[in-house]
Protein backbone atom coordinates (compact mmCIF):
# COMPACT_ATOMS: atom_id res chain seq x y z
CA UNK A 1 0.00 0.00 0.00
CA UNK A 2 2.89 2.35 0.69
CA UNK A 3 6.50 1.24 0.20
CA UNK A 4 9.49 3.04 1.10
CA UNK A 5 12.79 2.19 -1.14
CA UNK A 6 16.06 3.58 0.66
CA UNK A 7 14.13 6.79 1.21
CA UNK A 8 16.39 9.80 2.54
CA UNK A 9 14.90 13.22 3.99
CA UNK A 10 16.94 16.25 4.69
CA UNK A 11 15.53 19.63 5.84
CA UNK A 12 18.66 21.60 4.37
CA UNK A 13 20.33 21.47 8.36
CA UNK A 14 21.61 17.80 7.44
CA UNK A 15 19.81 14.25 7.10
CA UNK A 16 16.82 13.56 9.27
CA UNK A 17 16.34 10.15 7.95
CA UNK A 18 18.41 8.28 6.15
CA UNK A 19 18.29 4.82 4.08
CA UNK A 20 14.60 3.78 4.80
CA UNK A 21 13.05 0.76 3.57
CA UNK A 22 10.03 -0.33 4.48
CA UNK A 23 6.38 -1.74 3.06
CA UNK A 24 3.25 -1.15 4.50
CA UNK A 25 0.94 -3.99 4.11
CA UNK A 26 -2.82 -4.46 4.18
CA UNK A 27 -4.48 -4.56 7.52
CA UNK A 28 -1.57 -3.84 9.51
CA UNK A 29 -1.71 -2.29 13.16
CA UNK A 30 1.99 -0.48 13.70
CA UNK A 31 3.05 1.89 15.80
CA UNK A 32 5.83 4.18 15.21
CA UNK A 33 7.76 5.51 18.64
CA UNK A 34 11.17 7.27 18.64
CA UNK A 35 12.88 10.29 20.62
CA UNK A 36 11.17 13.93 20.05
CA UNK A 37 12.48 15.06 17.16
CA UNK A 38 13.51 12.02 15.40
CA UNK A 39 11.61 12.07 12.29
CA UNK A 40 8.21 10.28 13.21
CA UNK A 41 6.33 13.34 11.76
CA UNK A 42 8.77 13.56 8.71
CA UNK A 43 8.30 9.70 8.38
CA UNK A 44 4.27 9.49 8.20
CA UNK A 45 4.30 13.09 5.97
CA UNK A 46 6.31 11.22 3.17
CA UNK A 47 4.40 7.75 3.83
CA UNK A 48 1.23 10.18 2.80
CA UNK A 49 2.86 12.22 0.00
CA UNK A 50 2.87 15.23 2.04
CA UNK A 51 7.16 15.54 1.78
CA UNK A 52 8.75 14.27 -1.03
CA UNK A 53 11.77 12.22 -0.01
CA UNK A 54 15.34 13.92 -1.00
CA UNK A 55 16.58 10.68 -2.38
CA UNK A 56 14.89 7.32 -2.85
CA UNK A 57 11.03 6.23 -3.79
CA UNK A 58 8.05 6.25 -2.02
CA UNK A 59 5.05 4.44 -3.61
CA UNK A 60 1.56 5.23 -2.89
CA UNK A 61 -1.07 2.59 -3.88
CA UNK A 62 2.10 1.19 -6.52
CA UNK A 63 2.62 4.90 -8.07
CA UNK A 64 5.85 7.02 -7.66
CA UNK A 65 4.82 10.03 -5.38
CA UNK A 66 7.11 11.92 -7.62
CA UNK A 67 4.74 11.81 -10.83
CA UNK A 68 1.60 12.16 -9.07
CA UNK A 69 -0.34 14.26 -11.18
CA UNK A 70 -2.80 16.89 -8.59
CA UNK A 71 -5.92 14.54 -9.24
CA UNK A 72 -3.88 11.57 -8.32
CA UNK A 73 -2.75 13.64 -4.73
CA UNK A 74 -6.86 14.20 -4.05
CA UNK A 75 -7.78 10.47 -4.46
CA UNK A 76 -5.23 9.39 -2.69
CA UNK A 77 -5.90 11.94 -0.02
CA UNK A 78 -8.90 9.96 0.50
CA UNK A 79 -7.72 6.68 0.76
CA UNK A 80 -5.19 7.79 3.41
CA UNK A 81 -6.97 9.36 6.37
CA UNK A 82 -4.32 11.71 8.73
CA UNK A 83 -4.91 12.63 12.56
CA UNK A 84 -2.78 15.29 12.56
CA UNK A 85 -0.71 16.07 15.86
CA UNK A 86 -2.00 19.56 15.99
CA UNK A 87 -5.52 19.20 14.90
CA UNK A 88 -6.81 22.08 13.41
CA UNK A 89 -10.67 22.94 13.02
CA UNK A 90 -12.72 25.79 11.65
CA UNK A 91 -13.97 27.16 14.96
CA UNK A 92 -17.04 28.93 13.61
CA UNK A 93 -18.44 25.93 11.69
CA UNK A 94 -20.00 23.14 14.48
CA UNK A 95 -18.55 19.75 14.84
CA UNK A 96 -20.21 17.76 12.79
CA UNK A 97 -19.69 20.32 9.68
CA UNK A 98 -15.91 20.40 10.36
CA UNK A 99 -16.06 16.75 10.20
CA UNK A 100 -18.29 16.57 7.42
CA UNK A 101 -15.68 18.64 5.85
CA UNK A 102 -13.85 16.20 3.70
CA UNK A 103 -17.10 14.95 2.57
CA UNK A 104 -18.07 18.56 1.63
CA UNK A 105 -15.04 19.53 -0.08
CA UNK A 106 -15.54 16.40 -2.22
CA UNK A 107 -18.90 17.06 -3.22
CA UNK A 108 -20.82 14.10 -1.80
CA UNK A 109 -24.56 13.66 -1.99
CA UNK A 110 -25.93 15.75 1.48
CA UNK A 111 -28.61 12.72 1.92
CA UNK A 112 -25.58 10.70 2.04
CA UNK A 113 -23.59 12.63 3.63
CA UNK A 114 -26.17 13.12 6.81
CA UNK A 115 -26.74 9.45 7.49
CA UNK A 116 -22.50 8.56 6.95
CA UNK A 117 -22.06 11.63 9.65
CA UNK A 118 -24.57 10.76 12.60
CA UNK A 119 -23.22 7.08 12.47
CA UNK A 120 -19.82 8.26 12.89
CA UNK A 121 -20.75 10.73 15.18
CA UNK A 122 -22.05 8.15 17.49
CA UNK A 123 -19.51 5.90 16.87
CA UNK A 124 -16.77 8.02 18.34
CA UNK A 125 -19.86 9.16 21.35
CA UNK A 126 -19.84 12.81 19.82
CA UNK A 127 -23.69 13.48 18.51
CA UNK A 128 -24.86 15.07 21.87
CA UNK A 129 -21.92 17.11 20.77
CA UNK A 130 -22.70 17.56 17.04
CA UNK A 131 -23.68 21.75 17.88
CA UNK A 132 -21.02 22.65 19.72
CA UNK A 133 -18.20 24.92 18.42
CA UNK A 134 -14.32 23.52 18.30
CA UNK A 135 -13.52 25.93 21.15
CA UNK A 136 -15.83 24.52 23.48
CA UNK A 137 -14.18 21.10 23.16
CA UNK A 138 -12.82 19.43 25.63
CA UNK A 139 -8.83 17.77 24.43
CA UNK A 140 -10.45 14.16 24.05
CA UNK A 141 -13.73 15.32 22.57
CA UNK A 142 -11.52 17.23 19.76
CA UNK A 143 -9.24 14.33 19.48
CA UNK A 144 -12.52 12.11 18.78
CA UNK A 145 -13.41 14.59 16.14
CA UNK A 146 -10.39 14.31 14.36
CA UNK A 147 -10.76 10.40 14.47
CA UNK A 148 -14.13 10.81 13.15
CA UNK A 149 -12.96 13.16 10.24
CA UNK A 150 -10.05 11.28 9.36
CA UNK A 151 -12.42 8.55 8.69
CA UNK A 152 -15.63 10.21 6.72
CA UNK A 153 -14.17 8.85 3.28
CA UNK A 154 -14.00 5.65 4.55
CA UNK A 155 -9.89 5.59 3.55
CA UNK A 156 -7.74 2.36 3.63
CA UNK A 157 -5.36 3.45 5.81
CA UNK A 158 -5.57 5.78 8.68
CA UNK A 159 -1.78 7.51 9.86
CA UNK A 160 -2.70 9.19 13.40
CA UNK A 161 0.64 11.67 14.58
CA UNK A 162 0.14 11.52 18.38
CA UNK A 163 -3.69 11.33 18.52
CA UNK A 164 -3.53 10.70 22.40
CA UNK A 165 -0.65 13.51 23.08
CA UNK A 166 -2.82 15.90 25.49
CA UNK A 167 -5.66 13.05 26.89
CA UNK A 168 -6.19 11.72 30.00
CA UNK A 169 -5.08 7.70 30.34
CA UNK A 170 -8.91 6.71 29.95
CA UNK A 171 -9.58 8.81 26.75
CA UNK A 172 -6.33 7.47 25.23
CA UNK A 173 -7.92 4.12 25.93
CA UNK A 174 -11.22 4.65 24.43
CA UNK A 175 -9.17 6.25 21.19
CA UNK A 176 -7.03 2.88 20.76
CA UNK A 177 -10.47 0.93 21.27
CA UNK A 178 -11.72 2.84 18.30
CA UNK A 179 -8.43 2.17 16.31
CA UNK A 180 -8.63 -1.22 17.25
CA UNK A 181 -11.98 -1.40 15.83
CA UNK A 182 -11.29 -0.15 12.46
CA UNK A 183 -8.28 -2.46 12.29
CA UNK A 184 -10.84 -5.24 12.57
CA UNK A 185 -12.86 -3.74 10.25
CA UNK A 186 -9.63 -4.20 7.64
CA UNK A 187 -8.41 -0.70 7.81
CA UNK A 188 -4.11 -0.18 8.32
CA UNK A 189 -3.19 1.56 11.06
CA UNK A 190 -0.13 3.50 12.04
CA UNK A 191 0.17 5.48 14.81
CA UNK A 192 2.81 7.61 15.95
CA UNK A 193 3.61 7.61 20.06
CA UNK A 194 5.78 8.43 23.08
CA UNK A 195 3.17 6.52 24.88
CA UNK A 196 4.50 3.04 25.49
CA UNK A 197 1.81 1.96 27.93
CA UNK A 198 -0.75 2.86 25.41
CA UNK A 199 1.50 0.35 23.26
CA UNK A 200 1.04 -2.30 25.52
CA UNK A 201 -2.04 -1.83 25.88
CA UNK A 202 -2.44 -1.97 22.52
CA UNK A 203 -0.74 -5.56 22.35
CA UNK A 204 -3.63 -7.10 24.31
CA UNK A 205 -6.25 -6.30 21.88
CA UNK A 206 -4.00 -6.23 18.44
CA UNK A 207 -1.34 -7.70 16.74
CA UNK A 208 1.03 -4.83 16.61
CA UNK A 209 3.83 -3.81 15.21
CA UNK A 210 6.40 -1.62 16.82
CA UNK A 211 8.74 0.65 14.25
CA UNK A 212 11.37 3.09 16.01
CA UNK A 213 13.23 6.19 14.63
CA UNK A 214 16.72 6.68 16.34
CA UNK A 215 19.75 7.89 14.65
CA UNK A 216 18.29 8.48 11.27
CA UNK A 217 17.36 4.98 10.88
CA UNK A 218 13.86 2.92 11.09
CA UNK A 219 14.26 -0.31 12.76
CA UNK A 220 11.77 -2.93 13.99
CA UNK A 221 11.77 -2.83 17.93
CA UNK A 222 12.36 -5.74 19.94
CA UNK A 223 9.26 -7.74 21.49
CA UNK A 224 10.26 -6.15 25.05
CA UNK A 225 8.64 -3.33 24.96
N1 LIG B 1 9.53 22.32 8.01
C1 LIG B 1 10.67 22.09 8.68
N2 LIG B 1 11.76 22.80 8.42
C2 LIG B 1 12.93 22.57 9.07
N3 LIG B 1 13.07 21.62 10.03
C3 LIG B 1 11.98 20.89 10.33
C4 LIG B 1 10.72 21.07 9.68
N4 LIG B 1 9.83 20.17 10.19
C5 LIG B 1 10.52 19.47 11.10
N5 LIG B 1 11.79 19.90 11.20
C6 LIG B 1 12.82 19.35 12.11
O1 LIG B 1 13.00 17.97 11.85
C7 LIG B 1 13.16 17.25 13.06
C8 LIG B 1 12.16 16.12 13.14
O2 LIG B 1 10.86 16.64 13.24
P1 LIG B 1 9.60 15.68 13.35
O3 LIG B 1 8.44 16.56 13.67
O4 LIG B 1 9.50 14.81 12.16
O5 LIG B 1 10.01 14.79 14.62
P2 LIG B 1 9.11 13.90 15.59
O6 LIG B 1 9.87 12.64 15.84
O7 LIG B 1 7.73 13.77 15.04
O8 LIG B 1 9.09 14.80 16.89
P3 LIG B 1 8.02 14.85 18.09
O9 LIG B 1 8.02 13.50 18.72
O10 LIG B 1 8.63 15.89 19.00
O11 LIG B 1 6.72 15.25 17.51
C9 LIG B 1 13.04 18.25 14.19
O12 LIG B 1 14.33 18.60 14.63
C10 LIG B 1 12.36 19.43 13.54
O13 LIG B 1 12.78 20.63 14.13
Amino acid sequence: MIELDNVAYSYGGGELLSGITFGLQPGSFHFLTGPSGAGKTTFLKLCYGALIATSGEVRLFDQDVRSMTRDDVAMTRRRVGVVHQDVQFLDHLPLADNVALPLTVSGRGALDEAANLKELLNWVGLNHRADALPPELSGGERQRAALARAVIMSPDIILADEPTGNIDWEMSQRLLRLLVELNKMGKTIMIATHDLALIRAAKTQVQARVLRIANRQLQLAGADL
